[in-house]
């Protein structure tokens, strides 16, 4: 672990709020290996050079020297000139982060998948080619790959032509994987198989909840990290009455997703779009269990997806102990406690009953027994020869009802 200093510059945001981006932020630089050793909260006009005021930016150096700290973290994202700025006042030994960079990198590391790996990349240049000023460490430390060192307008402008170039040819390739995919979901679309995204903020226990559905075997990548999933898996869950459905898992959602992430990564969130109902997937124990769900829910919105159906989920409730929420399921995915109950909901809402009338001589009433299991009687009606029944159930059962005892 390197040792990071958090640069904190707030504006309107009240004490909470900061405190909740402070945990955050601490929480994804556990990801990229930064251990925060302090933080530093200033609350002013953003300075053009240093984000912090002159002054107290040289009380970070202080620290940064005292404490021999590797990282500085800048919570909101900084411009190039700021990049240059401060990267020239800490010095080579220090890097200078922003939370988009953090993030970035975060994804740079879990992309799995050709799509993915595509996004994270393009998300990077496009976040770096305005920052081609100088070479400074920026472009180092995020890989680079384009070119090594060399400041001076010639060597910069091809530079950049060569990112422009590659920018150009990642989009072409994304294209591609897009529509290898579309063909795979017109496929299912086809087939008829219902379609369940989960989706939550990150940490919620998504990839744990598929798991568990899905059965042994078929496990994808689930462990306590952030954007532990950055690519949709998908998996076949069967049903208690043996039928089957698709589950699908997505990357975890976060407050104030970067703009540039938020488009790099529409194909995985286009699949939200095909989906007939999400799963929204809530961590109880977390502290910041409404914020999350506010972020999460403001997010569909964005996204054109607030229409439709979602089922609540309320996770780790194993570790809870509060009050229960009432609205939603409230299951442990890790420990596995009232999954039956969820799959019942998932049942109800992919797969809603009709009700059906019936009419009955009192002869045949009998046969209406040994249907009680699959379907429920919800009004009686007596005439003089028989009874009119009101009967709820699922379609196919309702139609063999009809066969079998009506005769109708
Ligand atoms: N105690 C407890 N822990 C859980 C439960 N479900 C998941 N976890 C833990 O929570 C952590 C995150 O779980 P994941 O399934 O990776 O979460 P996710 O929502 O897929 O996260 P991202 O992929 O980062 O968006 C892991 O350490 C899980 O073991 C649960 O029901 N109870
Ligand atoms: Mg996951």
């Amino acid at each position: 672990m390197e040792k990071g200093v958090i640069c904190y510059l707030a504006q309107e945001e009240e004490e909470e709020e900061i405190e909740y981006d402070l945990q955050e932020l601490k929480e994804l630089l556990r990801n990229v290996d930064i251990e925060t050793v302090a933080t530093v909260v200033q609350r002013r006009l953003p300075d053009p050079h240093y984000l912090l005021g002159p002054g107290k930016i040289t009380e970070v150096k202080e620290l940064v020297e005292r404490e021999k700290i590797q990282a500085v973290v800048f919570n909101r994202e900084l411009s190039p000139r700021q990049v240059q700025a401060l990267e020239d006042f800490f010095g080579p030994e220090v890097a200078v982060w922003d939370r988009t960079q953090v993030i970035l990198e975060i994804f740079r590391r879990r992309a799995q998948s050709r799509e993915g790996k595509i996004q994270v990349e393009l998300a990077r240049l496009t976040y770096l080619y305005p920052r081609l000023y100088g070479l400074g460490g920026t472009l180092s430390r995020l890989g680079g790959g384009v070119g090594t060192r060399g400041p001076g307008e010639t060597k910069l402008e091809v530079l950049r032509r060569a990112l422009r170039r590659r920018i150009t040819e990642l989009r072409r390739e994304l294209e591609e994987v897009r529509a290898s995919r579309d063909l795979l979901r017109r496929h299912r679309q086809r087939s008829g198989i219902p379609v369940v995204s989960l989706v939550g903020y990150t940490n919620a226990g998504k990839s744990t909840l598929l798991n568990a559905l899905a059965g042994e075997g078929k496990e994808v990548l689930a462990e306590d990290r952030l954007f532990a999933t950055l690519d949709p898996v998908s998996r076949r869950v069967i049903l208690p009455s043996g039928r089957v459905f698709l589950l699908t898992d997505t990357v975890g959602f976060i407050k104030d997703l970067p703009p540039k992430l938020k488009e790099a990564f529409k194909a995985t969130l286009e699949e939200l779009e095909t989906a007939d109902l999400l799963l929204h997937v809530i961590d109880l124990t977390s502290p910041y269990l409404d914020e999350q769900q506010r972020a999460v829910e403001s997010l569909l919105e964005e996204l054109g997806l607030a229409e439709k159906p979602i089922l609540k989920v309320y996770n780790k409730v194993d570790r809870y102990t509060g009050i229960l929420p009432a609205d939603g399921v409230v299951i442990s995915a890790l420990k596995k406690i009232n999954l039956d109950q969820l799959l019942h909901q998932i049942e109800a809402r992919l797969f809603p009953e009709e009700e059906m009338e019936l009419f009955l001589p009192f002869t045949s009433l009998g046969k209406l027994e040994k249907w009680r299991e699959r379907v429920r009687v919800v009004a009686e009606e007596y005439g003089s020869e028989g009874v009119k029944v009101t009967v709820r159930g699922r379609p196919e059962d309702l139609a063999r009802l009809r066969v079998q005892v009506a005769g109708q």
